[in-house]
């Protein structure tokens, strides 16, 4: 079963339905490469039949493990960047208490994160809670080697150690890296640490139903089954569907047709704050997947109505390179319904007596209509509610298209060389061990 709805219409007045569907024969030939193995990439398609080979065994051991994790646990910080953060805290934003860090949250710890940052008041203040509450660690690194994590987890390593002792502190931590390559494996193997592997054929964007998301998204308390139930139900439907029923494909089909015609930027949009996470996992997952090659639409995000008292005007007026894809939401948990006041001095009478969603539904389709007035083509993604079964499925038709898009404009979705750019650079400045040429190269084009 589909539950996730694709709507083009507000495409076909800018880019006409002949040139989307022009696409079809390149995506069925990238989902033939894909489905086949014999694409770009290819070794790093351990995502494709991720949901349909996670066995209920698997799911029972992380289960067991964020349960014994939770036990006399307040705070549990997961340390990670990119991949290896933004798709849990995604799953769990979504699915949380708008307020969850205010209230108790029964048996569930607070999730906190690190290793996405290197700001030492972030570090310091963090130090302080985890000083005040009982904490302990989640820390994930496939390559096992990235900086952001390894400084944030020896921070909080050295803070728990000197806490509990390092006995206690070893069953406070818990690390998801590589199968043996990586400092942090070494670590973790040297530490004796409880440890899940992220498959070498698992890119780091695409790892969220791996131990990487599976486990900090158990330990905030969320259906690990269903999550992965929606995303099997997701993955079947996808390979058996054709282009005509198939949205992956028209979602790869439409971003390449309006690529192609100087749409140079696609803005994620929401009408749901709980969906924040879930655009910047999204855009990690398309600009690391598609921007290289000097080619590539430019992800960025908004979240209405906030971005609309402000990014809302140039969406409007500003310069047309861009496309806007609104995540839709059809039912909202709960139902609120405005008052009625007597006196009306705010003058809201008019929307007395109707439900909150009905108030934010009007606002989505005013702004689509505005936007599409204002020559924005507009792609409409509708899931039927924020829930396990529904994430885990919109997380894979996101990650199956994406794989399609890339293919469909010939980039291999599943590298990311650039980001080794940033990463040589500051090794080079801080003299780290085999960066010593470089260093110098730099130190004196700054004249430092
Ligand atoms: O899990 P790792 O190896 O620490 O990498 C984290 C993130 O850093 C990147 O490798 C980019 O530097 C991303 O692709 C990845 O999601």
């Amino acid at each position: 079963m589909n539950n996730l709805k694709l709507n083009l219409e507000g495409v076909y007045p800018f880019v006409s339905k002949e040139k989307v569907f022009a696409f079809k024969a390149k995506v069925e030939e990238s989902q033939r490469l894909l489905h086949s193995k014999t694409g770009k990439g290819n070794d790093f398609l351990g995502w494709l039949h991720l949901p349909s080979s996670i066995t209920t065994e698997q799911l029972n051991n992380i289960k067991a493990t964020a349960e014994s994790l939770s036990q006399a646990t307040e705070v549990v910080v997961v340390i990670g960047i990119g991949g290896s953060y933004l798709g849990s805290k995604a799953v769990i934003d979504a699915l949380s208490n708008s307020f969850s860090q205010l209230l108790d949250n029964g048996a569930h710890p607070h999730i906190v994160y690190a290793g996405q940052n290197i700001g030492e008041d972030y570090h310091y203040e963090l130090l302080q809670l985890l000083e005040k509450k009982s904490g302990a660690a989640i820390v994930i690194s496939k390559s096992g080697t990235t900086t952001e994590p390894a400084l944030a987890f020896r921070l909080i390593k050295n803070h728990l150690e000197a806490k509990y002792c390092k006995l206690v502190a070893k069953n406070r931590i818990v690390a998801i890296t590589d199968e043996s390559k990586g400092a942090l494996r070494t670590l973790a193997t040297q530490e004796g640490y409880t440890t899940y592997v992220i498959p070498d054929d698992v890119g780091g964007r695409y790892s969220v139903l791996t131990p990487v998301g599976l486990l900090p998204i158990a330990v905030a308390g969320f259906d690990i089954h269903e999550l992965v139930r929606g995303a099997q139900d997701m993955e079947k439907f996808l390979m058996d569907a054709p282009f005509e029923e198939n949205p992956a494909m028209q979602y790869a089909a439409v971003r390449n047709a309006l690529y192609s015609n100087g749409k140079k930027m696609e803005i994620l949009a929401n009408f749901e704050p709980k969906l924040h996470f879930m655009t910047e996992w999204w855009k990690q997952l398309y600009g690391e997947s598609e921007g290289k090659e000097n080619k590539g639409i430019f992800t960025a995000g908004v979240d209405f109505t906030t971005d609309l008292h402000s990014m809302g005007q140039y969406i409007q007026e500003g310069e047309r390179f861009f496309f806007e894809t609104v995540l839709s939401i059809a039912k909202t948990k709960h139902q609120l319904v405005v008052p009625t006041d007597k006196d009306n001095l705010d003058q809201l009478n008019f929307i007395a007596g109707k439900r909150i969603d009905q108030i934010n539904k009007m606002a989505e389709l005013g702004t689509k209509i505005a936007h599409i007035d204002g020559n924005v083509p507009n792609i409409h993604i509708e899931i039927p509610e924020l829930t396990e079964y529904n994430l885990g499925a919109l997380i894979y038709f996101f990650e199956k298209a994406c794989a399609l898009s890339g293919y469909t404009l010939d980039v291999n979705p599943f590298d990311q060389p650039g980001v080794e750019a940033y990463k040589k650079n500051m090794f080079a400045l801080l003299n780290k061990k085999g960066f010593e040429k470089e260093g110098d190269v730099l130190r004196k084009r700054l004249g430092i």
